[in-house]
């Protein structure tokens, strides 16, 4: 942080200030950047002419940029539909090539081209970064990794798919996971975010349904029977492995549907009537599919949770056991399980043992850990001081952008009514942001990722909604203006940047509302090789350490262990293995999203 800024203040500073009385500073009117603060005179354009600029909807070129010269706000609050692809489902718009299943197939590939990013994304990743990567694999007969896709019998149609992909090699994880998958083996695996995980499941599942003949379907009017389900925690992240996994099978015949809450299911049934091989959907709307018996899991021969350990904690697992454990799905050894994640605490391992046979456990890095291509840094910033603070990092990353193409910025905040205001407090000071959330409507959160995706709103304010599975590749920086009450929470959000081998920028507010954080902060950080404060070491130092799930092993470079190692495997109480520090991780007292009381979960 730059030295002119004036919110930001040592851990002497701030017990100083709070002697004094001085955290209860007067509100701000409007945000003033760092250079004209100490001018008399009123800003080059008053703050109220911006807000009504926002409200109308017209342009804001953010100071004197002309790179987002589209905002969002305004426009994105008053309504959708007309213009800028609004709508549900509305993902596609590529060029229509081939006939399949009665309908044309559109080609999910030409939205990369029309957003020429892909190429130099994909291709762009940075294999080095993974070279000495500790992986761990635990469970009978492992079958051996691979080096290259080719060493892979995936079938023509899926490596013609990889390629259009621009995928040259395997990262880590996909060439330890698809071995294991290939074998017919069910996987715990645990890997790094950004680290491409969702072809590690989808190729074998897409492969497996390809070289399998499956026996004739059952044809009963108006039920849909996969042969896969893939669940996950959120809408946007459904959506995401949707469009990932019709790229995965494009021209292959496997067909993919996605069902979510929010969207009108009317059309998700058409959809559905219209055949499924493989199920993308949200456990809520699933539910719902087969309490209407419109989707049956009778049929069902791979089953894959992403985010496993968020899609076990105590929100989601009831919903779970009820779609894998009191439905028509067959049980663990007649179907495979595939599960991933890039942290698993050890509760959560234990009940994930229920639904796997023999399974076999794969950790590719440091579990629970960040990747160290990210860059974290942590502020001690007062809750009073966050805005104008997050205003000055704004303000010097679009003063240092030199080459006009400045990166995404995602600010996450604890409450959805925190979100709105950020946003609007973000706006009327003339930095364009979009927000987030869960009491959003679904065409909203859709209509506000694609503004921000596509750069033309380059701030997006979010609640844990957003934390785990989103793939944007120009996130630059994440901010945690509100830190997480739970260390694995943090670890995800950052992880929406420094994805697929690139470099990211985390910065983290902290004050004295998060001491419960201080220790697994200063610990992850240390972990991941980033530079420590020394007023975080000295809070870490002052922080009761047990009562808390975030509790982590000392200096273990590598956490990542099968639970069925641990002595106390069945009747532990630890949080997460360590390979070397003893002890682990507490119990999760509150665990299922970490949120105090009062405090409304952020998640669907
Ligand atoms: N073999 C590969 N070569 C190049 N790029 C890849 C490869 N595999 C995946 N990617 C890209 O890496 C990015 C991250 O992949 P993905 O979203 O699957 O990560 P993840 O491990 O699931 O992350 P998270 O833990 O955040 O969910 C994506 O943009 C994806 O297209």
């Amino acid at each position: 942080m730059s030295a002119t800024t004036r919110t930001t203040s040592s851990w002497a500073d701030s017990a100083e200030n709070a002697a004094n009385g001085s955290s209860a500073r007067p509100v701000k009117p409007a945000y003033v950047p760092p250079h004209l603060r100490n001018r008399s005179l009123a800003p080059a354009e008053p703050p109220s002419m911006v807000a009504n600029a926002n409200e109308r909807g017209l342009g804001n070129n953010w100071g004197s940029s002309s790179n987002f010269n589209k905002p969002e706000f305004g426009a994105g609050r008053q309504g959708y539909g007309s213009g800028g692809g609004g709508g549900f489902n509305n993902r596609g718009g590529g060029g229509v090539v081939r006939e399949h299943g009665g309908r044309r197939e559109v080609n999910p590939f030409e939205n990369d081209v029309d957003e020429s990013l892909s190429e130099q994304e994909n291709t762009g990743i940075n294999f080095d970064a993974y070279d000495d990567i500790p992986v761990e694999t635990s469970g009978e007969n492992v079958p051996p990794p691979v080096n290259t896709f080719a060493e892979i019998d995936l079938g023509d149609a899926l490596n013609q798919n990889i390629q259009r992909c621009k995928y040259v090699k395997p990262t880590p994880v996909q060439r330890y996971a698809i071995p294991i998958s290939l074998a017919g083996r069910d996987l715990m695996a645990c890997a790094q975010t950004g680290s491409g995980k969702t072809a590690a499941f989808c190729f074998p599942i897409i492969s497996g349904i390809l070289r399998e003949q499956y026996a004739q379907r059952p044809r009963v009017a108006r039920t849909a029977y996969p042969l896969a389900l893939i669940l996950s925690p959120t809408r946007e992240l459904s959506c995401q492995i949707h469009d990932e996994a019709k790229k995965f099978s494009y021209q292959t015949g496997v067909k993919v549907v996605v069902a979510y809450g929010g969207a009108p299911i009317t059309q998700q049934l058409r959809e559905l009537e219209r055949g499924v091989d493989i199920l993308v959907a949200t456990p809520g709307r699933l539910v719902d599919l087969l309490e209407r018996a419109r989707v049956s899991l009778q049929m069902i021969r791979y089953l894959a949770l992403d985010e496993a350990d968020r899609m076990l904690d105590m929100g989601f697992e009831p919903q779970i056991r009820k779609i894998v454990e009191q439905m028509d799905m067959p049980p663990p050894g007649m179907r495979q399980t595939l599960l991933f994640s890039a942290t698993f605490p050890k509760e959560i391992q234990r009940l994930a043992s229920d639904f796997l046979a023999s399974y076999i456990f794969l950790a590719v890095g440091r579990v629970g850990s960040s990747t160290d291509l990210i860059s974290q840094r942590v502020e001690y910033v007062l809750e009073s001081d966050k805005r104008s603070h997050l205003m000055d990092l704004l303000h010097a990353q679009r003063e240092n952008d030199v080459n006009g193409k400045q990166g995404l910025t995602l600010v996450f905040v604890e409450t959805k009514k925190g979100a709105d205001a950020l946003e609007h407090c973000l706006c009327v000071n003339g930095f364009p942001a979009t927000c987030i959330h869960g009491d959003r409507t679904q065409q909203e959160r859709e209509q506000a990722l694609r503004s921000f995706k596509t750069g033309n709103t380059p701030i997006l304010v979010a609640t844990d909604v957003a934390a785990r599975g989103l793939d944007i590749p120009r996130v630059a920086h994440v901010v945690n203006f509100d830190l997480p009450n739970d260390i694995d929470d943090y670890v995800h959000r950052i992880g929406r940047t420094g994805r697929a081998g690139k470099m990211g920028l985390a910065t983290a507010f902290f004050n004295d509302s998060n001491l419960s954080m201080a220790k697994p902060l200063a610990d992850l950080m240390q972990e991941a090789n980033q530079e420590v404060p020394a007023w975080l070491t000295r809070y870490a130092a002052r922080t009761p350490y047990g009562s808390s799930r975030n509790k982590r092993t000392g200096g273990a470079r590598f956490g990542g262990r099968d639970v069925r190692k641990e002595t106390s495997y069945n009747k532990g109480t630890d949080y997460y293995g360590g390979a070397g520090g003893g002890g682990g991780y507490g119990v999760p007292a509150s665990y299922g999203g970490g949120y105090g009381q009062g405090v409304t979960s952020a998640w669907d």
